[in-house]
């Protein structure tokens, strides 16, 4: 029986939360080490475990794995979220990028000056409710499944399931045009594993707050 991953991050999402998600949907049991001040991330990149000096960091099968994107791939290609062959993997890829992009958008908000936020929201709402959500409403549509790709859980549907409600805590009636969203997100929420994940005291990490702002902005000087 291998050792739990080892997630290396500051106790809050930034980059490391779609991991935690993706971990969890896996049914795969996780610990985690927070940074808390700029000597922790000191001592991680003292010790030469970052290899581009920068978290995430994950500890698996004998790997010190950093760089989001290459440990979700990993994940998501051993606990099969990743299709069945290569073009099923393009498209996951694809849908995943996306959410990407939206939920980054997101991600950096809390760190904008008060006086862009307003500006930025909009933004958000208007690139969920347009240029992305749209997709994935026809992608349903189109596949006539259950699921984005396949007829089975991919990495593409918990990434869009965490994408949905981070774009929810923004706006909560971002859905009202997306039906069939409405109905993945009810169906995606109450897979066994994700459903633990979004029970409370799991370790899915809040909205980002000052707190978790002020604790990234003391260690990276931002
Ligand atoms: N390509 C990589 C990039 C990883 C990356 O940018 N890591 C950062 C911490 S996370 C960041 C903190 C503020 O910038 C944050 C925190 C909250 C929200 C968004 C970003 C880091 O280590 N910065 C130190 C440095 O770059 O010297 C990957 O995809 O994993």
């Amino acid at each position: 029986m291998s050792a739990k991953p080892k997630l290396h991050y500051f106790n809050g999402r930034g980059r490391m939360e779609p991991i935690r998600w993706l971990l969890a949907a896996a049914g795969v049991e996780f610990e985690e080490e927070f940074i808390e001040t700029k000597e922790d991330l000191e001592k991680l990149r003292n010790d030469g475990v970052l290899l581009f000096q920068q978290v995430p960091m994950v500890e698996m099968d004998g790997m010190r794995m950093v760089q989001t994107r290459a440990i979700l791939s990993y994940i998501a290609a051993k606990y099969n979220l990743y299709g069945k062959d290569l073009k099923e993997r393009a498209w996951i890829d694809m849908y995943v990028e996306g959410t990407t992009d939206l939920m980054g958008m997101i991600m950096y908000l809390p760190f904008q000056p008060a006086d862009t936020k307003e500006k930025n929201l909009a933004l958000i709402i208007e690139r969920a409710t347009n240029r992305y959500f749209p997709v994935y409403e026809k992608a349903l549509k189109d596949h006539g499944q259950d699921y984005l790709v396949g007829n089975k859980l991919s990495w593409a549907d918990v990434h869009l399931l965490e994408a949905i409600l981070m774009a929810e805590e923004c706006k909560p009636d971002v859905l009202s045009a997306f039906p069939l969203l409405q109905a993945f997100k009810g169906r995606i929420s109450n897979i066994p594993t994700i459903k633990k994940f979004l029970q409370p005291g799991s370790q899915r990490k809040p909205p980002t707050d000052e707190k978790f702002v002020a604790v990234v902005r003391k260690i990276f000087n931002i």
